[in-house]
C-alpha cells in the first residue's frame, strides 16, 4: 500500500515535505490529482506538513462524511480560519458556528420555505427564462456568433439571486452584456478568498495590512459591494417605513425588514447585511457553475439530450408557442419529470459546484476509517472526488448516466446525502436546494427545448482552480434554434 501510494499517479508523497512538491507541480490539475490519490489510498489521506506544524486530513469516504457532517457534527465546526478568509460574509450563516449559526439558519429556513417565497422563485425563474435567457440565445443564434455560456449563466445567476435576495434585478444578462460594478466587485472578492485558501495565513494578512496585490483590489471591491448592499437596505427600509401596510414584496430582504424579531435587534442592519450578503454569495456562483456543466454534459451526450427532449415533448405539445416561436416551461409542469431530475442530480454528482469543503476539528476523535484527528487539523472533504470513486459509485462512475438515479420500477432511487454530497449533508445541508432545483429545471428545459447547443470544436473544457467549480476557459458554444415540432426531437436544424 505504501509503495503504491508513493507511486500514485495522483500526488507523490516525499519524506519531510510530504505531498507539498506534488501539490505545487500539480496545482493546475489538483482536483484530478487528489482524486487519483484518494482512489489509491482507500478514500482517505492524511498528510503532515512537519515544517509548518499542521496536518490535513483529506477524505471522500461516505462513512467519514456521515460522521463529520452528521453523527459528530458538533466536533467539526467551520472554524476561525474559515471565517477570516471569508470576511466578506461577516458574521453570517456560512461563517458562523454554534448558537449564532443555529438561530440564523432557523430564521432563513422559515422565510425560504413559505409558499409565497416558493411561488416567487418559480415565477421569477420563468420570467427570467422568457425575458432574458431565451431572447439572449436567440440573438446569438440569429447573428451566427459564438458565446461563452458560462458567462451567460454567471450573469443569469447574479440577476436571479439579486432579485430573490434584494428584490432588484441588476440586468447583467441584457443583450450587449453590460459591465455591472457590483458583479465585478463580487468576482474580485471571491478571487481573493481563493488566493487566501492557498497562501499561508500570515502572508495574506500581511498583504492586507500593507494593502498590496490581491488584497488591495479586494479592499476596493468590498467597498463597492458594501455600498450597494447598504444603499439597497436603506432604500427598502425607507419604503417600508412609508408604506408599512404593504407587505406584498416576497424577496428575502423585504421579509427580513418586515420581521418583528429582527426589527427588535439593535444590530438589525448588520444582521440583515450579513444575511443577504451570505445568501447572495451562496446562490450566485454555485448555480451558474451547475448550469454551465449541465449544458456541457447535454451538448456532449446526444443520447441523454434526446431522452430529455422526449420527456418534455408531451408538455410542449400542450403549450402555446410564444410570439418569438419559443416555448418555456413552468416549474409546476416540470416538477414530476423523472429524467430531468435525474439528469440534474447526475450533473451535480460529477460536477459539484463546491468541489471541496473544509472543516476544523474541536476535539480529538477517531473517524470510522480508523484515522485519528486532533484540534488544529484541517479536514478537506473532496466532493469532486466522491463522484469519481468506483468504490462509491461503481465502475461507470465517470460516465454521465442519469439512469443510475432511476430504479428498475421507474421511480427515483434514494441516494443518501453522505454519498451525493453536492448539497452538503446533515444539519448544514444547503438551504437553497429546493429553490435551485426549480431554477435549474426551468432554465435548462427552456434552453434545451428551443436551442441545440454545440461546444466550439477545439475548445478545452476543464475545471478552474477555484473554491467554485467554474470552467477555466469558460464554455464557448454555438447555438442553433430548434424547430418547435416535437417530431424534430434531438435533431438540429
Ligand atoms: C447548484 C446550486 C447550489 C449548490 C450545489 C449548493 C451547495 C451547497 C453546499 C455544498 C453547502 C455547504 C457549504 C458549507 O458548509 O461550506 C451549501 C450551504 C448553503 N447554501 Fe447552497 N448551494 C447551491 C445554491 C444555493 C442557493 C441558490 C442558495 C440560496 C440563495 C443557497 C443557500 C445556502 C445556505 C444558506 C447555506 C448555508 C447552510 C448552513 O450553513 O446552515 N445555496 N450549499
Amino acid at each position: 500500500e505504501k509503495t503504491r501510494r508513493r507511486r500514485s499517479p495522483g500526488l507523490t508523497q516525499w519524506p519531510i515535505v510530504g505531498i507539498l512538491p506534488a501539490i505545487v507541480s500539480n496545482i493546475h490539475r489538483i482536483f484530478e490529482g487528489v482524486t487519483g490519490m484518494l482512489a489509491l489510498s482507500g478514500l482517505n489521506y492524511q498528510c503532515r506538513f512537519w515544517f509548518a506544524g499542521f496536518r490535513y486530513f483529506i477524505t471522500c469516504d461516505p462513512a467519514n462524511v456521515r460522521h463529520i457532517f452528521t453523527s459528530n457534527f458538533e466536533n467539526y465546526p467551520k472554524g476561525d480560519v474559515f471565517a477570516q478568509m471569508f470576511d466578506i460574509l461577516g458574521g453570517g450563516i456560512f461563517n458562523s458556528d454554534g448558537e449564532r449559526w443555529r438561530s440564523q439558519r432557523t430564521k432563513a429556513q422559515m422565510l425560504m420555505t413559505t409558499p409565497r417565497y416558493r411561488a416567487f422563485v418559480a415565477q421569477s425563474s420563468l420570467d427570467k427564462a422568457v425575458q432574458s435567457v431565451l431572447p439572449f440565445l436567440a440573438h446569438v443564434a440569429d447573428s451566427d456568433t459564438t458565446c461563452d455560456l458560462q458567462d451567460v449563466f454567471t450573469r443569469w445567476s447574479f440577476d436571479t439571486t439579486c432579485n430573490l435576495v434584494f428584490g432588484v434585478d441588476p440586468g447583467c444578462l441584457a443583450i450587449g452584456l453590460p459591465d455591472v460594478p457590483f458583479a465585478r466587485a463580487m468576482d474580485d472578492v471571491l478571487r481573493t478568498v481563493f488566493v487566501r485558501h492557498i497562501m499561508p495565513v500570515t502572508c495574506w494578512k500581511m498583504m492586507r495590512r500593507l494593502d498590496v496585490g490581491h488584497e488591495r483590489k479586494n479592499a476596493a471591491a468590498r467597498r463597492t459591494a458594501d455600498e450597494f448592499v447598504a444603499a439597497t437596505i436603506a432604500s427598502r427600509r425607507a419604503a417600508y417605513n412609508k408604506h408599512r401596510a404593504d407587505k406584498s414584496a416576497a424577496d428575502l430582504l423585504s421579509s427580513f425588514i418586515c420581521d418583528e424579531e429582527i426589527a427588535g435587534d439593535p444590530d438589525a442592519d448588520v444582521y440583515i447585511r450579513d444575511m443577504t450578503m451570505n445568501l447572495l454569495v451562496a446562490g450566485r456562483d454555485a448555480t451558474s457553475s451547475a448550469l454551465s456543466w449541465f449544458s456541457y454534459l447535454i451538448a456532449t451526450n446526444p443520447r441523454v439530450e434526446k431522452k430529455l427532449l422526449e420527456e418534455l415533448a408531451p408538455i410542449a405539445a400542450r403549450k402555446p408557442v410564444g410570439p418569438n416561436g419559443m416555448v418555456a416551461f413552468e416549474a409546476g409542469e416540470l416538477k414530476n419529470l423523472l429524467y430531468l431530475h435525474a439528469a440534474v442530480c447526475e450533473c451535480l454528482r460529477l460536477y459539484p459546484s463546491l468541489p471541496v469543503e473544509t472543516k476544523a476539528v474541536a476535539a480529538h476523535d477517531v473517524l470510522p476509517s480508523g484515522h485519528e484527528v486532533r484540534p488544529g487539523d484541517k479536514i478537506l472533504v473532496f466532493n469532486y472526488s466522491m463522484g469519481r470513486m468506483k468504490r462509491v459509485w461503481g465502475a461507470d462512475c465517470r460516465e454521465f448516466r442519469p439512469e443510475r438515479w432511476i430504479s428498475e420500477d421507474g421511480k427515483l432511487r434514494y441516494v443518501p446525502s453522505n454519498k451525493f454530497v453536492a448539497f452538503n449533508s446533515g444539519p448544514r445541508t444547503c438551504l437553497g436546494k429546493e429553490m435551485v432545483l426549480v431554477q435549474m429545471k426551468v432554465t435548462v428545459a427552456a434552453v434545451a427545448w428551443n436551442f441545440a447547443v454545440e461546444v466550439v470544436p477545439g475548445h478545452v473544457v476543464e475545471p478552474k482552480l477555484s473554491i467554485i467549480l467554474h470552467m477555466k476557459n469558460g464554455l464557448l458554444v454555438r447555438v442553433k434554434r430548434r424547430s418547435g415540432n416535437p417530431a424534430m426531437i434531438g435533431k438540429q436544424q
